[in-house]
């Protein structure tokens, strides 16, 4: 199945659900993180994220909704599928959606961000989803080619702080803009509440992760609750 800008339709108002286990973790497993992703799917999930080649190899051969993949190199900077050889590997792996680091940050392989988009463009059927951390990345992902927006980074790049739930300002201020792509709400929904909230905001889709598929993380929550 190829997804198109147009079948990107379907995910309208939709649930998507991030499933990644970090290096050393015990779910850390492509086996388990397909497991972990068709559960959500019988939950209702629209469409999947994962992380790393293995991931969305396993998890496109577990599910059968779009598949978003991504590769994390490192963890500081521009790591979120960082160069165009890493996209272009992800979109091989089977990934519909690439997610890429959608910052005007300058990137590893020294290709711009609009360079990026059209390598994986000519080099795949994958569309392109800019995982954003501001106003401005949205705004200049969208004029670079990027076929979804998402506020996966808001937070985590110095331009905005770090909310305790989503950026619900910041989806506002990109929804208002009209942009004329999918706005993907993603980082910290916790809740249903906050899934709620980002739609509100003017989100198309949005994306939950840790609180859906973090035990370690949803743990500590409740222990931190009941031992302040
Ligand atoms: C900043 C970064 O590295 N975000 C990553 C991107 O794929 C993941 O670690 C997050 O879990 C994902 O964005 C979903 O967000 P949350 O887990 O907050 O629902």
């Amino acid at each position: 199945m190829i997804l198109t800008p147009e079948g990107l339709e379907a995910l309208r108002s939709q649930l998507i659900v991030s499933c990644q286990a970090y290096p050393g973790e015990p779910m850390r497993d492509p086996r388990t993180t397909g497991q972990v992703a068709a559960s959500a799917v019988i939950g209702g999930a629209a469409a999947i994220r994962v992380q790393g080649l293995s991931d969305v190899q396993f998890t496109r051969t577990a599910v059968e909704v779009p598949v978003i993949g991504l590769w994390k190199d490192g963890h500081d900077g521009v790591f979120i599928t960082p160069t165009l050889r890493h996209a272009l590997a992800v979109a091989n792996a089977g990934a519909h959606i690439v997610a890429i680091d959608g910052t005007r940050r300058a990137r590893p392989d020294g290709l711009s961000f609009k360079q990026t988009v059209e390598g994986i463009h000519a080099g795949s059927h994958a569309l392109v989803m800019a995982d954003c951390g501001s106003y401005a990345d949205a705004v200049a992902a969208v004029e670079a080619g990027a076929d979804l927006i998402g506020t996966t980074l808001s937070g985590y790049t110095g331009e905005r702080p770090k909310t305790d739930g989503p950026d619900l300002e910041l989806l506002a201020e990109i929804a208002g803009a009209e942009l004329g792509k999918p706005l993907i709400a993603e980082g910290r929904i916790h809740t249903p509440a906050h899934a709620r909230q980002a739609l509100d905001a003017g989100a198309f889709a949005v994306v939950v992760g840790t609180a859906i598929t973090h035990p370690a993380s949803i743990t500590g929550w409740f222990k931190g609750a009941m031992h302040g």
